[in-house]
């Protein structure tokens, strides 16, 4: 079986999407597949079924190596260009009344505290903390809306929505992992993030701020370098420039290095995702004692936030984002997620402030501001 690819307008793609299916718009396209063969959550059982068959493989990895991926095989998939170079019409916005409250910023505060004296030991240097907002609807979510809304807002970011069993994962997250493409690898580690601010002199300080801040640097550099030595092994002539740049979404500044290397042969963009799951940007450094702080310090189970979102095809091309500024919507009910990277010298309110900045991708798409 190949992957029977048709290509299509964005607009039409994203009016096509019905919940259940796998929709992804990057900067490089935008990607449909409905209809699976199969779903399997083994990243093994994936592959061996993609190799038997041909066809797809796309969906969502979780964040634990050992909680179940979601991922579908597709016979079909549907491609368009990308969505920045389209001029869509959005839908009125049937907007539903969403009810919550933020109130996991005391204990997220608490924790940040915790994690910094634990960084102090100098058993790790690095640990990424999230928090939660949960949301009610008065009705069902539109999961379409919502990914119209994100995409609309952020056309050059990652926006997807693909079906994780108990719901869907929707979001519209900047980082891209990892892709390969035309035997080109390309990574785009972030780390390192300021608020974007609606005055544009106060936003550009935002912005030269970061670009000049040691903590920042020091918090991307570890990230890149950890990008770059998982992709050593398995790609010829990796490329990383000397400096970051700034990458600005709708609602926030990060830091921000384009990874480019060459694909050794037979090495496949998931391949090459799972080799670099889970990068310092959402666990920390290093990985192991990193991993165990964020079981011990976070009161909720992350399920595939800072997992990964993507495809990949039988000839090993495809796109794995990182699962970031996202939720679980499930009927009337959807849970945010949103952290940051703690090092040496973190300011636990000013984390607690960019974890509030994060949530508002989504919660601006959905028509609200900040939650009191
Ligand atoms: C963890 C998140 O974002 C990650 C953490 C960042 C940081 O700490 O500066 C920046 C981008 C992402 O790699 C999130 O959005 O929830």
């Amino acid at each position: 079986m190949h992957a029977d690819v048709t290509a299509a307008a964005p607009a039409e793609l994203l009016s096509d999407y019905q919940p259940g299916a796998f929709f992804l718009s990057s900067p490089a396209g935008v990607v449909l597949a409905d209809e699976p063969s199969a779903v399997h959550t083994t990243i093994a059982a994936a592959t061996q079924a993609l190799q038997a068959a041909g066809g797809v493989l796309a969906g969502a990895i979780p964040f634990a190596r050992t909680a179940p991926a979601r991922l579908g095989l597709y016979s079909s998939v549907r491609h368009g260009q990308p969505w920045h170079m389209a001029t869509p019409t959005l839908s009125p916005l049937d907007r539903p009344d969403f009810s919550g409250a933020d109130d996991s910023r005391d204990v997220y505060v608490a924790g940040v505290r915790a994690a910094l004296e634990r960084i102090q030991s100098a058993e790790l240097s690095k640990v990424v903390l999230a928090r939660v907002l949960d949301l009610r609807s008065d009705r069902p979510v539109l999961t379409g809306k919502l990914l119209e809304r994100l995409v609309a807002r952020d056309p050059y970011g990652y926006t997807f929505a693909t079906d994780v069993g108990a719901g869907s994962l929707v979001g519209a997250s900047p980082e891209l992992l990892v892709s390969r493409r035309a035997g080109l690898v390309t990574a785009n580690p972030l780390a390192g993030s300021a608020p974007r601010h609606a005055d544009p002199v106060q936003d550009g300080r935002n912005a030269t701020g970061l670009l000049v801040s040691e903590k920042d640097r020091h918090e991307h550099e570890v990230v890149v370098k950890a990008v770059a030595a998982g992709l050593a092994p398995l790609c010829a002539r990796v490329v990383v420039p000397p400096t970051p740049e700034l990458l600005p979404t709708r609602t926030m500044w990060h830091l921000s290095t384009l990874i480019e290397a060459e694909p050794l042969p037979g090495v496949s963009a998931l391949d090459l995702a799972i080799a670099l799951h889970p990068t310092p940007a959402v666990c920390g450094t290093p990985t192991e004692p990193a991993r165990a702080l964020i079981g011990e310090l976070e009161p909720f189970d992350r399920g595939f936030y800072t997992g990964l979102v993507g495809w990949t095809d039988a000839a090993g091309d495809g796109e794995w984002a990182i699962a970031l500024r996202c939720g679980v919507v499930d009927g009337t009910s959807l849970r945010l997620y949103a952290g940051a990277g703690i090092v040496a010298g973190s300011d636990p309110d000013k984390e607690l402030a960019e974890t509030t900045a994060k949530f508002r991708t989504f919660l601006n798409a959905i028509g609200l501001g900040d939650l009191t």
